[in-house]
């Protein structure tokens, strides 16, 4: 790439979890951590709480291998840079851009993540759902801290890693906008998304999240996941057990998300994905980025 091409970019959100947009079909644009975070800059950048980097399949190292099940491949950046292996919010949004662009037409498609290759129902318009795959959650004892406060907490895996918190209530909005600790670290040697949860009725919660690699946001999917299936366990429900699939609304800063665990275990997902802006980055200015 020259300085003296045009490259697009777009912006979007899911439950205002908001991304930019960098298509790359042949997947020519090397995005090194420092781009990432710069691109992602809201003050000196476009914005965002991570970047979907658009590449098919089939021109990607990391999902080559997937490229005859799924045609395009979301590489998932966090806000700082760093590599996640899964983003719930992102992966609507990357669904509802390949509509947009013309790429995929409206219903089953399936997206490769480093995940895995995931399922996405996709209409028209309107929400779109995301079949996430099955949560794990192993039997270790976590605890979270913040604000000089200290809660158990529920380890839940969605692809990507989870500390569930149930706390009395979310209004301490000043403490719980501070990075919380966890621990023992040895349990998530990657670090961990963290989501404290409160219960709003009957199969309803509300959440707010800490996001490894991006602070405080106002959704997470794969946190309202984790959060529906570790709240489906408290409450003694186990789809596997009854075969009875279990719903839970997950209420974020940012709107909600309906989650649903069925009895093999996938958990589905629905929620808003919206396509805010389309534009070019100044040439200039994305060459000091990409250099880094
Ligand atoms: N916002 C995402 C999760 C993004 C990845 C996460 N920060 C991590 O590092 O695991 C979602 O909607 O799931």
């Amino acid at each position: 790439m020259t300085s003296t091409q045009r490259i697009a970019f777009l912006k979007g959100h899911g439950t205002e979890n908001d991304f930019v947009i960098v298509p790359d079909p042949d997947g020519r644009i090397d995005l090194p951590a420092t781009a990432v975070a710069r691109l992602c800059d809201r003050r000196a950048g476009v914005g965002g709480d991570g970047l979907l980097h658009v590449v098919r399949s089939a021109a990607h190292p990391e999902a080559r291998a997937m490229a005859d099940d799924a045609e395009w491949f979301m590489d998932y950046r966090n806000g700082d840079g760093t590599i996640a292996e899964m983003c719930g919010n992102g992966l609507r949004v990357f669904a509802r851009y390949l509509l947009h662009a013309g790429l995929v037409e409206a219903g089953d498609l399936a997206i490769a993540t480093r995940a895995g290759v995931l399922r996405v129902h996709l209409a028209k318009t309107g929400d779109v759902t995301v079949s996430m795959g099955r949560a794990v959650l192993p039997e270790d004892g976590v605890v979270v801290e913040v604000g000089g406060r200290s809660w158990p907490a529920r380890n839940v895996n969605m692809g990507n890693p989870h500390a569930v918190a149930f706390v009395e209530d979310l209004a301490h909005a000043g403490e719980l906008r501070e990075q919380p600790e966890f621990g023992p670290a040895a349990v998530y040697p990657d670090g961990v998304n963290i989501e404290f949860v409160v219960d709003r009725g009957p199969r309803h919660v509300a959440m707010r999240v800490h996001e490894r690699g991006a602070g405080e946001t106002r959704s997470c999917g794969t946190g309202a996941c984790a959060v529906a299936v570790a709240t489906a366990r408290r409450d003694g429900l186990d789809p596997a057990a009854t075969g009875t699939p279990v719903t839970y609304v997950v209420d974020v800063l940012g709107g909600s998300l309906t989650i649903t665990e069925l009895p093999d275990g996938t958990v589905e997902m629905t929620g808003p994905a919206v396509i805010v802006a389309e534009g070019t980055f100044a040439p200039e200015w994305l060459a000091g980025a990409l250099a880094g």
